[in-house]
Order: structure tokens, then C-alpha cells, then sequence
């Protein structure tokens, strides 16, 4: 990635940026203000010419404020820059978006209100909550479901769950206050209805039906979007409104006429943006925009899809939300430009690369040669006696991997089913519903099933081939130990991987697993390496850290 703005830097641009809104804030205040004290007639002139004084000085402040944004923001990386000069939308909003927060109209009930400010601090450190707040709200959690009120439509379909999970707990109530938002919580935390429940809340208070499209969600697989689409029309048919789903491999027609009828639309990027060129999506009215995974949707990949995406929907008064479990510094500053003063909320220490506690790692150097024989005993092992029927999810690498092990695993007797880019979707569709049903128990994939699949009892993940980064492992092995259940990530690591070897030592170090003396060999500092998504980065491991405690609710 091609961002010059430090970590540093960009901290104290977002403290400058908090800065500014809070100025502009005070501003409009003092406004209303001097608008009431027209009534003392004997002032009315003297503060006339008071107020028209303090309008030229606001407005020699916001000049100089929207030249010391813009200087600051010609820092950031080319691309941004480049779309900036073409005046495309997403580049003017953030300079000049104006957004009435609380326009939702959160209020805080009595019995959130009355729970001991003991109890809330406990809260924050059981599941080690940060929430950078640049407007200092500071919203209580939510400890229960009955804390809020919500329609009765969507409290019957979230009372299913015992009580809010801490990502939804802390960002709902911002949410309902019609903040942008970046999410960071474990993999299988409920960050689909962390984000879904205020979507759809919002849009019933708004009286939606006659507006089109007002929530767009971006997913960056098919299987991925049909997931969530599954997701939040559980709330909508209760809500009345419409949800549709759109993604690519599939006849486009049924998704132009769903488009036509639906307020709420899950979506890929690409599939997405054909139907914005030829007309068939309309999405200025969109007011609630979220990136799943969205470290994953910044990455160079899906940037330019990203920002025309993005360049299509509202330019003023969006609410734009970032959810994911890893959330790389390299992709920070990019994701801000996109938002207006976000509340960064993370749980469990997510500040650095970190797996779900839950799941026990154990991570074996091997020689690549070994590999295949290897794969069989470890099926031997996770699939005999009692285990006999558990669901073993297997991660190649490339495609041309996956059809390859695939082939050897059928010619030594076992019903795996695939999951790749090669296979149609079709294909892909029935492989991955006979794995979430049961009907196999065998699954072969590549990182295409990485992110954010919520298959039921997964109770393995087997790496065959490690991935090209560390947080697609975590990714991957987030496909067990969901909901607060427990599983096991058996990992086969090579010397070819060995540029990879300290990061994961972090990673295994910071979730309490054995680190194996093989891989500490490679070395405890991550080499420097240049990848397509993220560019240079390289990370030293502290090995004095310990873990700490997290618990899932
Ligand atoms: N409040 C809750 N209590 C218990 N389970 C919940 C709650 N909310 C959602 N779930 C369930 O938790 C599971 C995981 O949720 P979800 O798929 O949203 O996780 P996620 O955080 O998005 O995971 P990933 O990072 O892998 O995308 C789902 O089966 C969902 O139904």
C-alpha cells in the first residue's frame, strides 16, 4: 500500500480531525445561541454585528481548517489523491460532510441508566474493551437485551440469544446514534447482527419503504454475501422491509427486479458494480453503509471497486461501518478516508494481530514433501472413534492445490466436497450447504472460505498449505470455536513459509498455545516482505508477552 502518513502521524490527524468536530459543534451551538439573544432588544445590534464579526472569523476558520484538512489529506496515498482531483464524490465528502448525530434518536433507557458504574467498568475489562469515542459520547454498554428498545419484531428474533455479545453490547448504542463505526472483535462474535440489528432498526424508524436502497452491505465472497443476506432477513420480512442479495456467477435478471423493490441489498464488489454501470442499482439514498471484513475489502484488490462503490452512495449524512476480526495498521489510514470521525471499538485487545482463545492451535513444521501422507493421518486422528462424524474443514492454498488433494482424498475412500474459484458456483453452493447441513463432513477449501463463514460445528481446521498472511490464519481458523464453542486448528508450517514464522508466534504466544522449537528457529523477527494486499510490512515478536484472560458471553 502506497500510504505515506506514519502511524504516528495519522493518530494525531485523527485527534486533529476529533478536534475540528468538536469545534464545529461548539460553533453551531453558539449559533443558536446568539439567535435566541435577538429577543434583548437594546443588544440586538451590538450583537449584530457580534455575530457577523464571529461568522467572518468562522469562516476564516473553517477555510483555514478545510485548507489544513485538505493539506493533510494530500498525504494520503496516491490513489485517494488521484480520485480526489477527479472530484469523485468520496473524496469531497470527507472534507465537507456535515452529519446530525443522534438524527436516530438513541436515548439511553432507565434500566441501562440505573446499572452501577461498577458493574460497567467490569464489563470494559472482562472483555478488555477500547473504544476510541473522538466525540465522547461515552455510551454505556449494553448488558442485556432489555436495555434497549428495539421493535418488538427484532427483540423477538435477537431473544433467541441469551444476552448481546460484548461487540454488539458496546456498538450498538453508537450505531443507533448514527455514528460511523470500526468494529474489531473475534472471529464468531456476532459482528453480522452488530451491525445488522441497528441497520434495520434505523430503517423503521425512518419510514423506508418509499426511498430505495438505504443499506448496502459489501461482502468480499459470493457465499460470504448470501450468509449475511440469510442473516438480516430474519429481521427485515419481520421489519417489512426488503432485503435482496446480489453477487456474481448467477443470471443478473432476478437480482435487477429484487433491486427495484429493496431498501436493504448484501453485496460483491464486482457483481455490484455492473449493476451500478448499467443503471440497475441506484445508491444515492444509501445512508447506512457497511464493509464486512473490511481490512479484506481495502486491501489493493477491491480498493478502485471499494471507491466507486463508495463514490455511487450518498455523499452526506452516511453512516459508513467497518467490521472485521484483524484489522492491519496498514489498511487504518485508508479506511478513514471513507469515514466521518469513526468510534473504534475493539474487544480483546485487537490492537495487535490476536485468534480466538477458544481455539486450541498446534502448529507442526514439516517437510512439504510429507505433507499429503500427513493430511491422511490427521484425518485418521480427527475423524475415528467418537469423533468419527465431526466436520473437518481443510485449507488449501491455490486452487490448482485444493483439486489436486481433493482428487487424493476421494481416490483413498473419504466424500469430500470443494470449495474453490475454479468450480462453478453452482458447485460451490451445494458443496458448502452439504458441509453446514451435515450431509458431508469434508471440506476442501482455499481462502475463498476463509472469512467469516458461520458453518455449524466445525469442530477442525486443518492448514494443508499455510496462507500468505498471518491474518488469513486467524481468519481460517475462525471457522471453529464460534458462538463461544471451543475447536482445534491443526497447522502444517514449512520452511517456505518461514518469512511468516514470528508473526505466528506472536499470534500463538498471544492466545496461551505451545509454541513448537521448530518454528522458533526460523526466528522470532518477521522479515521484511512486500505483499500485494498490505506492501512492506515486517513485525518483531515479543516473547515476554503474556496473554490475558478474555471471556465470551
Ligand atoms: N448475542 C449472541 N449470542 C450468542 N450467539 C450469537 C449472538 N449473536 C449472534 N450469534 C451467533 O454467533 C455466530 C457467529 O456470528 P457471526 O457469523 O456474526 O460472527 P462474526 O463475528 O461475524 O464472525 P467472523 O469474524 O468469522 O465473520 C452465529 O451463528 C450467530 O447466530
Amino acid at each position: 500500500m502506497s500510504s505515506t502518513l506514519s502511524e504516528e502521524e495519522s493518530v494525531k490527524h485523527i485527534g486533529r480531525m476529533s478536534k475540528d468536530h468538536a469545534a464545529e459543534r461548539k460553533r453551531k451551538h453558539d449559533d443558536v445561541d446568539l439567535a435566541e439573544s435577538t429577543a434583548v432588544k437594546k443588544d440586538k445590534k451590538e450583537k449584530k454585528s457580534k455575530k457577523e464579526k464571529k461568522d467572518k472569523k468562522d469562516k476564516k476558520e473553517k477555510k483555514d481548517k478545510k485548507d489544513k484538512k485538505s493539506k493533510d489529506k494530500s498525504k494520503v496515498d496516491d490513489a485517494v489523491a488521484s480520485a480526489k482531483t477527479k472530484s469523485e464524490p468520496l473524496s469531497t465528502e470527507s472534507a465537507t460532510k456535515e452529519k446530525s448525530h443522534g438524527s436516530t434518536g438513541y436515548t439511553e433507557s432507565e434500566k441501562l441508566s440505573k446499572v452501577p458504574q461498577s458493574q460497567i467498568d467490569q464489563f470494559f475489562q472482562d472483555n478488555e474493551v477500547s473504544v476510541e469515542d473522538p466525540a465522547k459520547l461515552n455510551l454505556r454498554p449494553l448488558l442485556s437485551f432489555d436495555q434497549i428498545s428495539l421493535s418488538s419484531e427484532i427483540q423477538e428474533e435477537i431473544s433467541k440469544f441469551p444476552k448481546p455479545t460484548p461487540i454488539q453490547a458496546v456498538s450498538w448504542p453508537y450505531l443507533l446514534s448514527g455514528k460511523d463505526v470500526v468494529g474489531v472483535a473475534e472471529t464468531g462474535s456476532g459482528k453480522t447482527f452488530a451491525f445488522g440489528v441497528p441497520a434495520i432498526h434505523n430503517l423503521k424508524t425512518a419510514d423506508a419503504k418509499s426511498q430505495g436502497v438505504q443499506v448496502l452491505v459489501i461482502s468480499p465472497t459470493r457465499e460470504l454475501a448470501s450468509q449475511i443476506y440469510d442473516n438480516l432477513i430474519l429481521l427485515t420480512k419481520k421489519a417489512g422491509v426488503n432485503c435482496c442479495c446480489v453477487y456474481g456467477g448467477v443470471p443478473k435478471d432476478e437480482q435487477r427486479s429484487q433491486l427495484k423493490k429493496s431498501q436493504v441489498v448484501v453485496a460483491t464488489p464486482g457483481r455490484l458494480l455492473d449493476l451500478i454501470e448499467e443503471g440497475s442499482a441506484r445508491l444515492s439514498n444509501v445512508k447506512y453503509l457497511v464493509l464486512d471484513e473490511a481490512d479484506r475489502m481495502l486491501e489493493k484488490g477491491f480498493e478502485e471497486d471499494i471507491k466507486r462503490i463508495i463514490g455511487s452512495t450518498k455523499a452526506t449524512g452516511r453512516q459508513t461501518l467497518m467490521f472485521t476480526a484483524t484489522w492491519p495498521k496498514e489498511v487504518r489510514e485508508l479506511a478513514n478516508t471513507f469515514m466521518d470521525s469513526p468510534v473504534k471499538i475493539s474487544i480483546g485487545n485487537r490492537d495487535e494481530l490476536s485468534a480466538n482463545k477458544r481455539i486450541t492451535q498446534i502448529v507442526e513444521v514439516i517437510d512439504p514433501f510429507k505433507k499429503d501422507r500427513k493430511l491422511l493421518e490427521l484425518l485418521k486422528k480427527y475423524q475415528s472413534g467418537a469423533r468419527k462424524n465431526d466436520k473437518v474443514l481443510i485449507f488449501a492454498l491455490y486452487k490448482k492445490e485444493a483439486a489436486r488433494v481433493e482428487r487424493n482424498l476421494k481416490y483413498n475412500g473419504y466424500n469430500v466436497a470443494a470449495i474453490h474459484g475454479d468450480l462453478s458456483q453452482q458447485q460451490r453452493t451445494q458443496a458448502l450447504n452439504e458441509f453446514k447441513s451435515g450431509e458431508s463432513n469434508m471440506l476442501l477449501a482455499t481462502d475463498v472460505a476463509a472469512r467469516g463463514l458461520d458453518i455449524p460445528n466445525v469442530k477442525t481446521v486443518i492448514n494443508l498449505t499455510f496462507p500468505l498472511t498471518v491474518e488469513d490464519y486467524v481468519h481460517r481458523i475462525g471457522r471453529t470455536g464460534r458462538a463461544g464453542l471451543t475447536g482445534t486448528a491443526h497447522t502444517l508450517f514449512t520452511e517456505q513459509e518461514k518469512h511468516l514464522a514470528g508473526a505466528l508466534v506472536n499470534v500463538l504466544n498471544g492466545a496461551n498455545q505451545p509454541v513448537p522449537e521448530e518454528l522458533k528457529k526460523f526466528g522470532t523477527h518477521t522479515k521484511k516482505k512486500e505483499h500485494s494486499a498490505y506492501g512492506a510490512f515486517y513485525k518483531d515478536v515479543d516473547t515476554t508477552k503474556k496473554p490475558k484472560k478474555i471471556t465470551f458471553d
